[in-house]
């Protein structure tokens, strides 16, 4: 039976362009270390403080895309979309408290390291209003994908994953996440069919510095502190 051919967007045109760089930000050490059960304990006591403090500053980062989908956008649904994310990061900071007295993570106490600042300070210059719809919709996308297809990984099939590390897990890798990232991509995919070439290509840029500081970010956790 011949398959009907799935219609293919930008951003997957891109994904298999720089696949090499999409595959270490969503299969790196560190996650698979958690999936295969072999993950120091120390790196994710590094990662959670580490990532406690870079979702402090994708806060403001998600409150301007969301202005962005109130003010630039032509559908009234990609604010809802955009809201559900912010308001899923009040959970998630809660929760990052919770789990940091679990193991003895002093939040108050973690000093960013530099990847964290310099992925920190790319969210800020794309808060800037000169940026693109297109552009910003595509980095938020990837920011989040790439967290859920890393930790959707460590819950398929055949993983070892320790039992008290699920719950982060759970949080990026469960269905609903999953869903929602689906609903910003084709968002962005959408104002991407109206874009300009040069808008395009900034777009593109932008996904694979995402995927670079997203790299470089889970270089964080080996450092083991
Ligand atoms: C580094 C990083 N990227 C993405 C997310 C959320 O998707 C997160 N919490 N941290």
């Amino acid at each position: 039976m011949e398959k009907k051919p799935e219609k293919r967007g930008m951003i997957d045109t891109w994904i298999d362009k720089h696949r090499s760089i999409y595959t270490a930000a969503t299969r790196h050490a560190f996650v698979v270390s958690i999936r295969d059960g072999s993950v120091d304990l120390s790196s994710f006591k590094t990662w959670l403080g580490q990532d406690y403090l870079f979702v402090r500053g994708f806060v403001p980062f998600v409150a301007s895309v969301l202005i962005r989908a109130c003010k630039d956008s032509g559908e009234s649904s990609d604010m809802e979309v955009v809201l559900g994310g912010l308001a899923s990061l009040n959970d998630e900071i809660e929760w990052f408290k919770r789990e940091g007295s679990k193991w003895d993570v002093d939040f108050s106490t973690v000093v960013p390291q530099n990847a964290n600042q310099d992925y920190r300070r790319f969210l800020e210059a794309l808060m800037s209003n000169e940026v693109k719809y297109p552009v910003i919709m595509t980095a938020f996308w990837a920011i989040e994908a790439v967290y859920q297809e890393s930790f959707a990984h460590c819950l398929e099939d055949g993983n070892k994953t320790p039992v008290e590390l699920t719950g982060a897990c759970h949080r990026w890798g469960n269905d609903g996440f999953k869903q929602y990232c689906s609903s910003v991509k084709n968002i962005a995919e959408r104002c991407l069919e109206n874009a300009s070439g040069e808008v395009l290509a900034e777009a593109e840029d932008v996904l694979v510095r995402v995927l670079e500081h997203e790299v470089a970010f889970w270089e964080m956790s080996r450092g083991g502190q």
